[in-house]
């Protein structure tokens, strides 16, 4: 094949536009906008759940600050209703007959009491703010953890499912949102306590009053609600775009990729790309910003409007005398304060509202989640396993048509090394991962001494099993834990050094700053970074610390040297007899090692047999060989 090359210094000129990030039009079963299925009377029915969730969750993180939350909260309210009464009753006695000292004299233990009860009401209300500052961080810790551990316990066959990660997404906005829930339940709270105790004392002064202040405080009411649909629709529309961005964010910044980006002259084209994907965004939030004004300011007008309505009627009520002069003076202050709480009622109310669409979505998350998360069983699987076997296994990624692993059958026995070879995309890490339990196949069984994985605690099985996979993490922690990461706790560094020496990393870990205490982090203050193939030996000695029956390395060389490469394989071939090990390879002399190799071709294993009958065979592995060798 001849390929033309492009000369990417001289083609500028005659180079088309870039074109823009791909638009991700979302079908699948959870591609579904929940406003458009849930009615405002739905979501209102939903709020108490939600509200639930909230308190659960506070109680579990915080009684004590719940408990003071509360009294507060009805303190404060109790303590509005004790200044509205008293406060008539100091109208009363001020507005009546007789000298001014009198009356002030009269007026007194009423005017104490209101300063009192203001001041009390002062007091719970800072109160209440402590309890809640108290109450939100460990909230959204709790939230956040939760949601953390959800995504880490889902099978993994669930991160390729449709619509995953965006709902994942939609969580994590929910996650940050809790925040906003206990401050908006708190004040709606004690809106609500603040508004039914000045109600009452308002209602006694004329019955006409409350329904007036409802009806001047509601068009803000549904304004709020009808704004927060709006808001959450575009949230709704952007959660795909806003997920790629920030996977794309962190790919273009993370300084592990920054030699590609720079080299490769990508720069431009991803900050091209950054900003056009914002500026979708940007575009759907701004073609809502117009509806929203249209609709603050016909509620405001409305609300403006009730509002008159209530003072006119006042001033009719004192001025033909149905209702003393005293008695309208102390409606003024209960207006006010009905008023102030009517609407913060009805404000936080709906504030409420919105915050539980996301933690609906949040919810919903953690619903799928477990849902997803492994029920197999409760099989328990033995220190020393001596046989494992398939027996026709098929597995096929969701959304594809033809199957990764198509009807395999094999047995490993203890203390053999069976390498898996095949051209790319062949299924042989899908094949790795069924034999370790990651995927559960969808037809066929794989037996762990008899032991049926579908039926076994997958932690079970995963004690027993350590992987070196493909695309490998690089933690940011130190050196010690980076191998021995999964590990039971060890009160000392010997068996450490035992797999650092087995991968050939001393004297690489000596040089390091803090040896096994350093950072291996270049990113964050105090770390250290090593080179590719250091890292890779590294990941190599964390599953050799592991010492189970299973031993998986795909591709476990890729990156060494030749001296690297060779010591790994010796400590392969040391450690073979107590354990079933196989190793996924492109270099096909390291299959030497192996007592048996099989070869992949789409899913299905097309030769097997040792190095020698295999290359003499003149099948795929002979040819495959034969390419290695022609440079
Ligand atoms: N997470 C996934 N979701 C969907 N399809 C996948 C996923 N992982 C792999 N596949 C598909 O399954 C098939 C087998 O992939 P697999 O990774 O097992 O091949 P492989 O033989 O290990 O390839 P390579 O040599 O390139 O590592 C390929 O067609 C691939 O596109």
């Amino acid at each position: 094949m001849q390929v033309t090359a492009t000369d990417a210094s001289t083609s500028d000129k005659e180079a088309p536009p870039p074109p823009p990030p791909a638009t991700i039009a979302f079908e699948g079963v959870h591609g579904r906008n929940p406003l458009a299925d849930a009615s405002f009377g739905a979501m209102c029915r939903r709020l108490p759940s939600v509200l639930g969730h909230t308190a659960r969750m506070a109680w579990a993180v915080d009684r004590t600050g719940v408990v003071l939350l509360l009294a507060c909260q009805l303190l404060t309210g109790a303590a509005a209703a004790v200044v509205l009464a008293f406060t008539a009753q100091a109208m009363t006695h001020l507005l009546g007959t007789g000298a001014v000292s009198e009356r002030l004299h009269a007026a007194m233990p009423a005017l104490v009491v209101v300063a009192t009860a203001a001041g009390i009401g002062r007091i719970s209300s800072a109160l209440s703010s402590y309890a809640d500052t108290r109450i939100t961080p460990l909230l959204m810790t709790e939230a956040d953890i939760t949601l953390v551990a959800a995504v880490c316990r889902v099978e993994a066959s669930a991160y390729g499912e449709d619509g995953f990660a965006d709902q994942q997404e939609a969580a994590e906005v929910g996650v940050t949102r809790t925040r906003t829930m206990l401050q908006d339940a708190q004040r709606f709270m004690s809106a609500l306590i603040r508004m039914v105790a000045a109600s009452g004392v308002i209602t006694t002064l004329h019955p006409l009053m409350l329904p007036l202040l409802l009806l001047a405080v509601l068009p803000a009411g549904v304004g709020a609600v009808l704004s927060a649909r709006i808001d959450y629709e575009t949230h709704y529309l952007n959660v795909g775009d806003r997920n790629v961005r920030s996977m794309m964010r962190w790919w273009a910044t993370y300084s592990r990729y920054g030699d590609e980006v720079r080299a490769n002259g990508m720069t431009g084209y991803l900050i091209y790309w950054y900003r056009a994907l914002s500026d979708r965004v940007d575009q759907r939030t701004l073609t809502a910003a117009p509806r929203m004004l249209r609709i603050v300011l016909a509620t405001s007008a409305l609300g403006g409007l009730f509002l008159l309505g209530t003072w006119a009627t006042l001033a009719w009520l004192a001025t033909t005398g149905r209702v003393a002069l005293p008695i309208a003076a102390t409606a003024i202050v209960a207006v006010q304060t009905t008023l102030a709480a009517l609407s913060q009622f009805v404000i936080h109310g709906a504030a409420m509202f919105h915050t539980s669409l996301y933690l609906a979505d949040m919810r919903s998350f953690l619903d799928m989640a477990s849902r997803r998360a492994p029920k197999r069983g409760d099989l328990e699987i033995p220190p020393r396993v001596e046989e494992i076997c398939l027996d026709e296994v098929v597995y096929r990624y969701p959304g594809k048509d033809d199957p990764a692993v198509a009807g395999v059958s094999l047995t490993l026995r203890r203390g053999e090394i069976l390498a898996i070879v095949g051209e790319n995309g062949s299924g042989k890490s899908t094949l790795a991962k069924l034999i370790t339990g990651i995927l559960l196949s969808d037809k066929g069984r794989v037996l762990w001494d008899g032991i049926d994985l579908a039926h076994a605690d997958p932690d079970a099985v995963w004690k027993r099993t350590a992987l070196v996979p493909q695309n490998f993490a690089c933690w940011p922690l130190r050196t010690r834990e980076n191998i021995t990461l999964g590990q039971p706790h060890t009160y000392d560094d010997g068996p450490v050094w035992d797999v650092v020496d087995a991968v050939g990393m001393r004297e690489a870990i000596e040089k390091l700053p803090q040896q096994l205490d350093t950072l291996l982090a270049k990113e964050l203050w105090g770390g250290a970074e090593l080179s590719g193939g250091q890292w890779q030996r590294l990941v190599c000695g964390r599953a050799l610390y592991r010492q189970t029956p299973l031993l998986i390395l795909d591709e476990p060389t890729s990156q060494m040297d030749a001296r690297g490469e060779h010591g790994i394989f010796l400590e392969i071939r040391r450690i073979a007899a107590q354990r079933m090990t196989i190793v996924v390879t492109h270099q096909l002399e390291n299959t030497r090692l192996a007592d048996r190799i099989l070869v992949m071709d789409k899913g299905q294993v097309i030769e097997q047999g040792t190095y020698e009958d295999l290359v003499n065979g003149g099948g795929l592995f002979a040819e495959l060989a034969a390419l290695a060798k022609d440079r």
